[in-house]
């Protein structure tokens, strides 16, 4: 740390006693490592990972917070394990859903630890559950006691692949999405994705929303699976290697994988491409201390129209609905043919989104595009595909040009994406 006071000369490399103006600067750094790692039956009570950290000197108690659906499909498990391995816990089950993400919640959280009495840093607090959930325990353990170690396990497809995997947390505030939060990673995201059998088709699109996300702004090799394989990846909710396809059961599975030429089965790679293409994007600015992000592609539009939707649009659909516009608005500026503009909403269908909503009028999209310029800092930062596979920032939107897209929109979603 330096003691700097202004010198009458300005002299800014000496020291004075009693100048008027004296200010202290202090430097430090705080490196945050964080580790995903995928796993297999993580409630299965022979599995130790979920209690691998516990350094817990005898003292074994954890805090787990869940919501009510997972409590009614994994409840009895979760405390089945614990109670095997005689820990002390205590399941907190919120309300579920994008309408319970708010402070409320999270102030349920923190009195509920307060009243178990969680240790500050060897009683890591477990969220299990999917975006909303882990998005909720997270702020709460960011806040509680200034942080509190917490672990994610996430059960949805979003979470896998999204929400489990970066830094950010928060609430829904003021009637805008995700206004109140921080940026707090878990010391540990467990990944089961057998989890995902249990959930409904339309969430399993809700995560490949994100998914196609990612293929459109940055992995070609990615879209190119979701066209290939997509249809499959619903039906099958991404449980490999049955979603392989119909070939005879005795044939090995490796050899199934070879017959196709493929090393990974087509959901593993999914899966592993999107988080390691989202982690790319995201480990070099943890902080978004830059706010031109290309993760940030399909949520220009939709933080509004899935807040003026809601309930009704998931969070994955309106980043579709907002996908499906702006690939129509870089087609209009010539990024993207109309080949493949065409081939991005067909896969979309495929995938179970929607291409379109009727709240994608001018006004609500002119609404929406002013608040993300405060949202980042100012200027649009748009981030637009060029061909499938890559992205470029615009800053130069105007009413007019989204007013056409919104119709233009409206025409290709009912007429060539089919
Ligand atoms: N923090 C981040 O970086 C980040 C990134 C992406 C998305 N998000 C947030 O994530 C949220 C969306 O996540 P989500 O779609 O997982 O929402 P969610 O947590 O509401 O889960 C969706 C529904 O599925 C149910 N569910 C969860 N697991 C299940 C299972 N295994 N089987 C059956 N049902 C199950 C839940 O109870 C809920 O009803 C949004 O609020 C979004 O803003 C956050
Ligand atoms: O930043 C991440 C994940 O950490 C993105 O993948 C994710 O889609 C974000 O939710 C969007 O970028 C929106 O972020 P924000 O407006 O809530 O800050
Ligand atoms: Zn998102």
């Amino acid at each position: 740390m330096q003691q700097r006071t202004q010198t009458t000369q300005g002299n800014d490399g000496l020291f004075a006693v009693g100048s008027p103006v004296t200010h202290w600067s202090v430097q430090t750094s705080n490196p945050v490592q964080y580790e995903i790692r995928a796993c297999e039956n993580l409630l299965d009570p022979e599995n130790l990972t979920i209690l691998e950290d516990a350094a817990d000197g005898g003292r074994r108690r954890r805090f787990v917070v869940t919501d009510r659906v997972v409590d009614s499909l994994y409840g009895e498990r979760i405390r089945a394990y614990f109670g095997h391995h005689d820990v002390e816990h205590r399941v907190l089950v919120l309300e579920d859903g994008e309408t319970h993400k708010s402070m409320d919640a999270v102030l349920r959280v923190t009195a509920a630890l307060d009243a178990f009495g969680v240790d500050r840093r060897r009683e890591p607090v477990i969220a299990i559950g999917g975006g909303v959930l882990m998005d909720i325990v997270g702020f709460a353990a960011s806040l509680y006691r200034r942080s509190t170690p917490f672990i994610r396990i996430p059960t949805t497809l979003i979470g896998l692949v999204d929400a489990g995997v970066g830094a950010k947390t928060g609430v829904n505030h003021n009637g805008h999405k995700n206004r109140l939060g921080t940026y707090f990673p878990a010391d540990r995201t467990l990944l089961d994705r057998s989890f995902l059998a249990t959930l409904d088709a339309r969430h399993i699109s809700n995560g490949l929303s994100e998914i196609l996300k990612i293929a459109l702004i940055k992995d070609a090799r990615l879209f190119d699976l979701l066209e290939q394989h997509g249809a499959d990846l619903l039906r099958t909710k991404l449980q490999s290697p049955a979603s392989m396809g119909p070939t005879p059961a005795d044939v090995p599975v490796d050899q199934r994988l070879a017959a196709r030429g493929l090393h990974l089965d087509p959901a593993t790679e999914v899966v592993e491409r999107a988080i390691q293409g989202m982690l790319e994007e995201l480990q070099p600015n943890l902080w978004e201390k830059v706010l031109e992000r290309v993760v940030d592609y399909g949520h220009t539009f939709s933080p509004t129209i899935e807040m003026h939707a809601l309930p009704e649009l998931l969070h994955g659909e309106a980043v579709a609905v907002d996908m499906a516009l702006t690939t129509v608005m870089a087609e209009r500026r010539g990024l993207v043919s109309a080949y493949q503009r065409d081939r991005v909403l067909r896969v979309m269908e495929r995938l179970g989104l929607p291409t379109w909503h009727p709240l994608c009028t001018s006004e609500l999209l002119v609404e929406a595009l002013h608040d993300t310029v405060r949202h980042r800092d100012g200027k649009q930062r748009l981030p637009l595909p060029v061909g499938i596979g890559s992205a470029v920032f615009v800053n130069d939107v105007t009413e007019a040009e989204l007013g056409a897209a919104a119709e233009a929109l409206g025409l290709v979603s009912s007429g060539a994406a089919r």
